[in-house]
């Protein structure tokens, strides 16, 4: 739609005056173009119109606008009763315009029309009038009609009136022609598609894309007023069917609380990932399925798997179990132990696995449950093997005499318990010798305490290498040893303990000043079954050993 140039515009009018007072707002015109103000506005190409919208009745309308309505006559439109016509959204809409224009704003929008069912969206100005009786209504200035629906376009448009999605349509280049109430609330003053995105070269590429694509749906970080807002974006290339140039209609939902929580959820998955992988325990977390939710790097490796543990989801437990069992040293147990503990759903169980290659692990095994419902289960293993080795050596320092490494007093009274209780139940018999060094003050005193101790670990190691295996050589005191002696009689003891008297008598110990040797004297003794405690042998075997002393030393003396 064209405008007259030589013709005044709407914009002379001022708005406050009505119909009657045209007249005289163009006294300023020249003579030689007319003096009628009104047959100077039907000349315009322009429709221009006043509504009262309080009253829904048409109070002016120049020639262009009665052609618009789609009337005869003006008189027609000024009689017409918009009342019986105008839809509800329609209505809707003029009552969102009454207090902004009351405030003297100017309202730009698009308004559809169908004269004699020919559809054309208008760019609609609209300011305010004051009525003759005080009433708001409104001055509409037709200008360009930017773009040419057909009507079931246009009714496509005024069914997405109300919707809250966000719906521009723009031209190929990008400029907008129209957008639905959702859309001009959103961007007041943003009239380009590029203006619409956060990022502007992306708009462009979008352009560009859309002119090989019919249609493309993205999600895209949005300019809402001075806002970024996360869009659900649809767009969709259009052909205007009456210039056939090219449309793009652009369809948007605002996703921002989606996608604020699906970045809430990431950062917490991140997290959660970050906190797995920091772990020096192997996790693997099952489904009910029996299928690898999580594995960490620690799990695979322990169990030697060279994938990254990313690779391990989804795959089926079961399989998993079975061909890492060669792993352990009771490959059907520890299958068979992971199906029992499944089975069992009990928290927080914890066993203990023996690998083959000398490593021990400990593994808990954690039912996960949500709201009652079973989903899946932990499996946490933890390396234990220094720890084990380390409580062994504790273990072993605890009963070990450092000077000899011969069993200490404590090891010696619990084994002494348990072959006292074997006696006794079982029938079995075993013998005991107390073993004591004479005159080793002598030795210490002339020989020094360093010499000393070189007897004493003598002492031991003829102790150890002419034992049997079952036999336990112990270093009950400074430098009194006592040997318990399974399955061995009175006879067989003393026999043995004067072989090891010889031994040691024989034997040289290497001193740094001159070599020397020394004896000792041994009490021999059985564990009886009636024997009241492990107190009543050992006494006995001391009693033996003080005979032997008594005796003249360097001899074995027994009793029972
Ligand atoms: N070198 C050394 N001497 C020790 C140790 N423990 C105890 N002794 C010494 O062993 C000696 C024991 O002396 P006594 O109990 O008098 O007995 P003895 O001299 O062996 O004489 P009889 O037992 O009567 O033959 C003491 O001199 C202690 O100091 C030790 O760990 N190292």
């Amino acid at each position: 739609m064209t405008r007259d140039d030589s013709s005044p515009t709407a914009d002379t009018l001022d708005h406050r005056q009505g119909p009657s007072d045209i007249a005289t707002s163009f006294h300023n015109v020249p003579q030689a173009a007319t003096h009628d103000p009104t047959a100077l506005l039907d000349r315009l190409q322009t429709p221009i119109w006043i509504f009262d919208i309080e009253q829904e009745r048409m109070h002016y309308a120049n020639a262009a606008a009665v052609r618009l309505w789609g009337a005869e006559t003006p008189q027609a439109l000024y009689a017409r009763d918009f009342s019986s016509t105008m839809s509800e959204a329609t209505r809707r809409r003029l009552a969102d315009y009454l207090p902004r224009l009351a405030r003297g704003e100017t309202i730009d929008e698009h308004w559809s029309f169908y004269p004699g069912g020919q559809a054309i969206s208008l760019h609609c100005r609209c300011s305010r009038y004051l009525t003759n009786k005080g009433r708001t209504g409104m001055l509409v200035e037709g200008l360009e009609s930017d773009i040419s629906l057909d009507a079931s376009s246009l009714r496509a448009l005024e069914a997405v009136r109300h919707t809250p999605m966000m719906v521009s349509v723009f031209d190929g280049q990008g400029r907008q022609l129209v957008r639905n109430p959702a859309a001009l609330a959103a961007r007041r003053g943003q009239t380009s598609f590029a203006a619409c995105f956060s990022d502007r070269n992306a708009a462009e590429g979008l352009l560009q894309r859309l002119e090989g694509e019919p249609r493309t749906s993205l999600e895209a970080i949005m300019r809402v007023d001075d806002r970024e807002r996360w869009h659900h974006v649809d767009l969709c290339r259009a052909t205007d069917p009456k210039t056939g140039l090219p449309m793009i209609v652009m369809g948007e939902l605002d996703i921002t609380p989606r996608k604020t929580l699906e970045t809430a959820q990431l950062v917490s998955k991140r997290q959660l990932e970050v906190v797995i992988e920091g772990l020096d325990v192997g996790l693997l977390l099952e489904d009910e399925r029996r299928r690898v939710i999580v594995a960490n790097q620690a799990f695979c490796d322990l169990f030697g798997i060279e994938a990254p543990p990313e690779q391990l989801v989804g795959m089926d437990c079961r399989e998993a179990a079975e061909s890492t069992k060669a792993h352990f040293m009771e490959p059907e147990g520890f299958v068979a132990r992971i199906e029992e503990l499944i089975v069992a759903r009990q928290k927080q169980t914890r066993d203990l696995l023996a690998m083959a290659n000398g490593r021990f692990l400990e593994r808990a095994y954690t039912p996960l449950f949500v709201a009652d419902q079973y989903h899946g289960h932990l499996w946490v293993y933890r390396d234990i093997t220094r720890q084990r080795h380390q409580e062994a050596d504790w273990a072993r320092k605890a009963s070990t005499d450092p000077l000899t490494g011969l069993a200490n007093r404590r090891s010696f009274d619990d084994a002494a318990r348990r072959v006292a209780r074997s006696v006794k139940d079982d029938d079995s018999q075993a013998a005991l010798l107390m073993i004591d060094i004479d005159r080793f003050k002598v030795i210490n005193d002339t020989l020094g305490h360093a010499e000393g101790d070189k007897g004493l670990r003598l002492l031991a190691d003829t102790l150890r290498h002419h034992l049997r295996q079952s036999d336990l050589p112990c270093r009950t005191g400074g430098e009194e040893f006592m040997v318990i002696m399974p399955g061995m009689s009175a006879e067989e003891a003393w026999a043995v303990a004067w072989r090891l008297l010889r031994q040691i008598a024989e034997a040289t110990i290497e001193a740094e000043t001159l070599p020397f040797h020394f004896t000792v004297s041994i009490g021999a003794t059985c564990f009886l079954p009636g024997d009241a405690s492990v107190e009543t042998v050992t006494r006995r075997a001391d009693a033996a050993m003080y005979q032997a002393k008594r005796e003249g030393r360097n001899r074995v003396a027994v009793r029972w």
